[in-house]
């Protein structure tokens, strides 16, 4: 689903991303790992298009998308959560919802003077759709909270559901479980293995809690250094010694 060849990021002198090579299969949920400062964001910074990469390519759906604008990106299922949620925090939740998909006819001037009927139809379908991503989420009840308001793991599903909102096929999601309590963070990774299993959303999840990791991923990638170090399943990649080696003597299983 995802070839990246080759992929570099230079700032000035300093390589944050060096010669990443790597595959991501469709309807797999795949894991990457590494240490603070390895790469991991700016690579998926460079997959949805919000930097250039200095050199090298990314394919996507047996397309090159290398120099793709990122709303291009959008628009064909590849889309991204932030490590730090996104959220406009006066708008409501369900607001925050049905801000996401950008088509509807209600966006152009000229639909809104003669094709009112349209723009109130998409309308309806949209907050149709805002409510099912709630109820699936559990968020219902907070649907006409200001989302600002919300606790850290309630936004960080609003974040998953900004991702249902579209046609999304490939999620790159950036540390999911980062500042949420452990009831919400199981909620999460069931509604992601549910989004994976039923509804086909192929994943590429970065995340430093291993437990979510090892539940969730096949396979798992490891980067330091801007590499990729090792590939494999969970038990492989956590107990191979390039990995325990680039965690600086720490345990895996403590390296957040
Ligand atoms: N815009 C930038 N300008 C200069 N250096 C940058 C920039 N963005 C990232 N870096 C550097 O690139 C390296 C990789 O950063 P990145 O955020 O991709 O790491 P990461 O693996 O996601 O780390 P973490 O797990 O801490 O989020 C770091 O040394 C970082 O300081």
């Amino acid at each position: 689903m995802l070839e990246v060849e080759q992929l570099v990021m230079e700032y000035g002198r300093f390589r944050a991303v060096d010669r990443c090579t790597l595959t991501v299969e469709k309807g797999h949920i795949t894991g990457l790992i590494g240490p603070n400062g390895a790469g991991k964001t700016t690579l998926f910074n460079m997959i949805a298009g919000a930097i250039t990469p200095t050199s090298g390519r990314i394919r996507y759906l047996g397309e090159e998308i290398t120099g793709l604008p990122a709303d291009k990106r959008f628009h064909r299922g590849l889309v991204r959560t932030f490590q730090i949620p996104h959220e406009f925090h006066r708008l409501t939740v369900l607001e925050n919802l049905m801000m996401v998909p950008g088509r509807q006819a209600g966006e152009s001037l000229l639909a809104n003077w003669f094709a009112w009927g349209k723009v109130a139809q998409d309308e309806r379908e949209i907050e149709a759709r805002a409510h099912e991503t709630l109820d699936f989420l559990e968020l219902g009840h907070v649907a006409d909270e200001k989302a600002g308001n919300l606790s850290g793991g309630q936004k960080k599903l609003l974040e998953l559901g900004r991702t249902m909102m579209t046609d999304a096929k490939l999620v790159l999601l950036d540390e999911p479980a980062a500042g949420v309590n452990r009831t919400l963070l199981r909620k999460l990774e069931e509604k992601i293995a549910i989004l994976n299993r039923e509804r086909g959303y192929t994943f590429i999840l970065i995340e430093h809690d291993m437990e979510m990791i090892e539940k969730l991923c096949h396979p798992v990638i490891c980067m330091a250094e801007g590499r990729v170090l090792i590939e494999g399943d969970f038990k492989t990649v956590r107990s191979d010694p390039r990995v325990l080696e680039a965690y600086l003597g720490e345990t895996v299983g403590d390296a957040a």
